[in-house]
């Protein structure tokens, strides 16, 4: 089959997983346009910082930089000319998963994996750890991250938002825990804000910024008919069912800058609320898909709101008050390998055993985002009224929901007629990041 062959399958069929080769998909899209452009801007970006680069790393740097450059250009060829995936030649601890599942997929395909015929799925998470590779395959760059200014940009350009949300979470925490029907009106608002930064991610061409006028709870309000489905209620009574002084909380972030922010808040007033004894945040442990949140990037929002005192005296109020979460264990950073693997998540109690177990600990696991979703469900063409939990095909460590707005072409859960409703309506709504879900399994 060559790249351009119209003889082959166009439309995903039901119950497939999601693939560049079926023609009429958004993975198609992702891999035939948006994926050539990110690797193009990495170019770009290392070409216009060389300079910069060079200065701070020294001048050994440059040297390592063009070799960096022309990997890129060659990873970007290989893209567009479909060729065979190879195995990974850096040596971080992750590299024996990732050509383990490079074997097993050699086998299963029956020939080496391409970027047209593969799982949609392997094949972006692929082409990150092929960039990754390149940084760490240097002695000067191992950590580099190329997405680092976008990210900060990105953050800079929330800060209404941020500063809005960190005044309201500050006041919150001043009063402590409230009557029930209040706190769940407020853990309600702060679920669905942290499910509204999710539409801030950049591997979208159009970013996202609150609209000028709105104020940023009536704007979620306004949302209301766009969450398809929204199982919050379910996440109260979970959490407040749970035994007193044991509960812990599993966040699987997803995005810097204002996302993780809005997750922060709302573990905040989780374990001001005394919902949460514990909250574990996963993060990633390297660079992916743009804007995923690192460790460093985490950090890095703390520092910020450290240093933001005069545009708000609760940002650098409520980052004391995280350190200190941080310090004292209540709050913890993880970024095990398994979350930057091609694996989905029904995979992971056979690949990451202890991962699973750990998630197992928990009262809730939360996870944030599209790629999770595509991770949590198997990234397969499900009809839209198979239920969550078939979808998930086994993976259940403990009970979970996933907060999404939509940018992929997959969903699971809907009621009958229900997305050829909204399909009626909006014609881009699976990938637009205008609708959301919030779904649980208990
Ligand atoms: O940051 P999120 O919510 O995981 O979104 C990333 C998603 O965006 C996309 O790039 C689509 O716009 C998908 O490839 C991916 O699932
Ligand atoms: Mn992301």
């Amino acid at each position: 089959m060559s790249l351009h062959d119209d003889t082959i399958d166009t439309v995903t069929p039901v119950n497939a997983l999601l693939s560049a080769k079926y023609r009429r998909s958004f993975a198609y899209l992702t891999v035939r346009d948006r994926l050539p452009i990110t690797v193009t801007k990495v170019i770009d970006c290392l070409v216009r910082d060389k300079e910069k680069i060079v200065k701070t790393l020294g001048e050994y740097t440059r040297e390592e930089l063009k070799k960096i450059i022309g990997s890129f250009s060659e990873l970007k060829n290989e893209l567009l000319t479909d060729k065979p995936f190879k195995a990974i030649t850096s040596d971080g601890p992750d590299v024996s998963s990732w050509n383990a599942y490079y074997m097993k997929e050699n086998e299963r395909e029956g020939s080496e994996p391409r970027w047209f015929h593969t799982s949609w799925l392997y094949a972006e998470c692929y082409m990150y750890r092929r960039i990754h590779e390149a940084f760490e395959l240097s002695i000067s760059m191992k950590t580099f991250d190329p997405f680092h200014k976008q990210k900060k940009e990105a953050f800079f350009s929330s800060l209404a938002s941020v500063i809005i949300l960190g005044d309201h979470v500050w006041q919150q925490c001043q009063m402590g825990n409230l009557p029930q029907l209040a706190m769940k009106e407020e853990l309600l608002r702060l679920i669905k804000v942290a499910l509204w930064g999710n539409q801030h991610d950049l591997s979208r061409p159009s970013g996202y910024e609150l609209p000028e006028e709105s104020n940023l709870f009536e704007h979620i309000d306004q949302l209301h008919e766009c969450i398809l489905i929204d199982d919050s209620e379910c996440i109260w009574s979970i959490l407040t069912a749970a035994v007193k002084g044991n509960s812990v909380i599993d966040i699987v972030n997803d995005n810097a800058g204002y996302e993780i922010f809005t997750d922060l808040c709302l573990a905040d007033v989780l374990c001001t609320f005394s919902l949460a004894d514990k909250v574990r945040f996963h993060v990633k442990a390297m660079p992916w898909f743009i804007s995923d949140a690192t460790k460093y990037d985490f950090y890095w929002v703390l520092q910020m709101m450290a240093e933001l005192s005069h545009k708000s005296s609760s940002l650098p109020a409520l980052a004391t008050r995280w350190e200190e979460y941080l310090q004292s264990g209540r709050w913890m950073v993880e970024a095990e390998d398994f979350w930057t693997l091609p694996h989905s998540y029904n995979k992971m109690k056979a690949t990451d055993n202890n991962l699973y177990n750990k998630l197992s600990e928990a009262t809730l696991v939360i996870f944030k985002g599209d790629l999770n979703y595509r991770k949590l469900v198997g990234e397969t063409n499900w009809l839209a009224t198979e239920s969550f939990a078939n979808a998930l095909q086994g993976f259940h460590p403990a009970p979970l929901v996933t907060l999404r707005t939509l940018k992929a072409d997959l969903i699971c859960g809907l009621q009958p007629g229900q997305a050829e409703m909204i399909a009626a309506k909006s014609r881009d709504w699976m990938i637009s990041g205008n609708y959301a879900v919030i779904q649980f399994d208990g």
